[in-house]
C-alpha cells in the first residue's frame, strides 16, 4: 500500500473548515453548529478537539489496514459511536471523498495514494454497511 501521509501540521480545525465550506449539508449532523462558517470552526475549541479525534481515528484506520479483523472491528465501533447522529449510511463511503479533498489541500496526492484511500474507504464502508444490516439498523 502506498505510504499515506496525513499529518496536518498540528492544526486540527482545518478538516472541519474544509468540510463545512465544501460540504455544508454535513453540518446538520453537528448539533449547535448547523450554521457554522469556516470562520466559526476556526476559532472553535470543540472543532479543534473533534479534528484531533477524527485525524487520530483515520491514522488508526491507515495503520490497521492490513489487519482485516481489526479494521472491520474498528469500522463497527465507529458505526456504534455514531448511532445517535443517525448518519445517512452512504456517508461511510462519501466521507473518504471529503477527506481526500481535504488532504489534497495539504499535500500533493499522486494517483497511487488516491487509489489507496479509495481502497480503505471501500473496505471500511462495506463493513459499516454489512454491520448496519446485520444489526437491523435501516439502510436504504
Ligand atoms: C461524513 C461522515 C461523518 C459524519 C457526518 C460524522 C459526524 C460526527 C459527529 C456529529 C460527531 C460528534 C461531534 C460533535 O458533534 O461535536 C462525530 C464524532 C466523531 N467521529 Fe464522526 N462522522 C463522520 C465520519 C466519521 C468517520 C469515517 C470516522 C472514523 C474514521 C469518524 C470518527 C469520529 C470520532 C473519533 C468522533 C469523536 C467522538 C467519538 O469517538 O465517539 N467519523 N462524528
Amino acid at each position: 500500500m502506498a505510504k499515506i501521509n496525513i499529518d496536518a501540521d498540528g492544526v486540527y480545525n482545518d478538516l472541519y473548515e474544509y468540510m463545512f465550506t465544501n460540504f455544508p449539508e454535513l453540518r446538520v449532523y453537528f448539533k449547535g453548529a448547523e450554521n457554522f462558517t469556516a470562520a466559526d470552526v476556526h476559532t472553535s475549541e470543540r472543532f479543534r478537539k473533534q479534528g484531533e479525534h477524527i485525524l487520530l481515528a483515520i491514522r488508526i484506520l491507515v495503520n490497521v489496514f492490513d489487519d482485516e479483523i481489526t479494521l472491520k472491528s474498528y469500522a463497527r465501533e465507529t458505526v456504534n459511536r455514531h448511532r445517535e447522529f443517525k448518519l445517512d449510511p452512504l456517508l461511510w463511503k462519501a466521507f473518504f471523498t471529503v477527506f481526500v479533498g481535504y488532504l489534497g489541500t495539504k499535500i500533493k496526492l499522486d494517483e497511487k495514494t488516491k487509489k489507496a484511500w479509495t481502497s480503505i474507504g471501500k473496505v471500511f464502508a462495506e463493513e459499516c454497511w454489512r454491520y448496519l444490516k446485520e444489526s437491523d439498523f435501516s439502510i436504504s
